[in-house]
């Protein structure tokens, strides 16, 4: 049986996801989309060939027959109404990061969720489809390095977009951090602190950028990430584990190694969409087979919760300039025991 999607927000990732269930995996069909721009989503149904129908609006497609299931690739703000929308369709969604814009709104999800009784959402947190961070994840679950004792990671932009403002960089940025390393270390967090080194003079949109956020985990392991999201050299994503008897890196992308022009030279990416096409392509395949199976495989509503709660956290530290406790709560039953193939939270 093919699974009938509908795609809500036909943007940047919208239509990337839309082409790769398309042209790339198998057992789903986009039949249905729909974008505030209503000329874009016509033109992408063009585009991409699809037997597809434009909806007006998100919640006409959630209420259609016609779609079995649906991603949300909205912009971030509306993705608590439409997730909500699902749920109370009983249409299992695929929602981008971030969940909802608050803990509150995440919450909101997480409790419709249970009162309706079974899983229906997942969120789009790719990273721990990454074929890079599961071999990472197999190291430090294997002992390879010992027990981990610090994390260090950038997470660096080439540049962003206009609308890129505010806090961002953590909202919308760091929260792929925030997620991947909960899941690496299989650890919650305890506390946050963020410090603001010199702001670079290519800064944009009155951006404080970089950032450097520093957590500790309930375990005690010590991490820092900078947030750099106008580096201008690349699309830039590190991750270095230390351990009682040595250290694990995150895999560079494979690149071709030149020597030209007196020059020994490597490629660094600058696309998100490129640099982990694969773990995105990996990711909806196992959505479309786990929502045929009527399961939740990937990260859940609960994990987008924990994200946004330690999100709001880190921007309270940055305002604060202070060291900002975390509680994210114990795991409620419903969300235990998530036979993920990412690993178990
Ligand atoms: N997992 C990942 O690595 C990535 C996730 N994202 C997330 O995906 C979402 C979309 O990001 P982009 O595609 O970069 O943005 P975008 O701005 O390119 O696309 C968003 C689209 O949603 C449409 N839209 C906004 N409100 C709508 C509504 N109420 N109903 C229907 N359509 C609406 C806009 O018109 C636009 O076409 C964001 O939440 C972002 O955080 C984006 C990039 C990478
Ligand atoms: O989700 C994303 C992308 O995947 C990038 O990693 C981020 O840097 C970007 O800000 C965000 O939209």
């Amino acid at each position: 049986m093919t699974l009938k999607i509908g795609v809500i927000g036909t943007g940047a990732i919208g239509q990337d996801h839309i082409r790769r269930i398309t042209n790339v995996l198998s057992g789903g069909e986009i039949v249905a989309v729909t974008d505030v721009n209503q000329e874009q989503a016509k033109q992408v149904v063009e585009v991409e060939k699809l037997n597809a129908k434009v909806y007006e609006d998100g919640h006409a497609l959630i209420q259609s027959e016609d779609v079995d299931a649906l991603i949300v690739t909205s912009w971030g703000p509306t993705h608590e109404e439409f997730v909500l929308a699902a749920i109370k369709a009983g249409k299992p969604v695929f929602c981008e990061k971030p969940l909802a814009t608050t803990a509150e709104g995440c919450k909101k999800i997480v409790d419709a969720e249970m009162a309706y009784g079974k899983p229906l959402v997942q969120v789009g947190y790719m990273r721990r489809y990454d074929k890079g961070y599961q071999a990472l994840k197999n190291a430090l679950d294997h002992q390879k390095i010992g027990e981990p004792l610090m994390v260090h990671c950038a997470h660096r932009n080439p540049t962003v977009p206009d609308t890129y403002i505010g806090d961002m960089a953590i909202t919308d940025t760091l929260v792929h951090e925030i997620d991947v390393l909960r899941w690496l270390l299989n650890d919650d967090y305890a506390s946050v602190q963020i410090v603001t080194p010199r702001t670079s003079s290519l800064a944009k949109n009155g951006l404080k950028d970089p950032i450097m956020v520093l957590l500790e985990t309930n375990k005690g392991i010590r991490i820092d990430v900078e947030v750099f999201v106008n580096c201008q050299f690349g699309y830039d994503i590190q991750c270095q584990v230390v351990g009682e008897t040595g250290t694990a890196n995150l895999p560079e992308p494979s690149s071709i190694i030149m020597r030209s022009e007196a020059k020994l030279s490597t490629e660094i990416l600058v696309d998100w969409k490129d640099r982990f096409i694969e773990s995105y392509d990996i990711e909806l395949q196992d959505w479309i087979n786990s929502t045929k199976k009527g399961i939740v495989s990937g990260p859940t509503a609960w994990d987008g919760y924990v994200v946004a709660v330690v999100s709001d956290a880190c921007v309270e530290a940055r305002n604060s300039k202070g060291i900002v406790s975390i509680a994210t709560g114990d795991i409620p039953e419903f969300y235990k025991g998530n036979l993920s193939i990412v690993g178990e939270v």
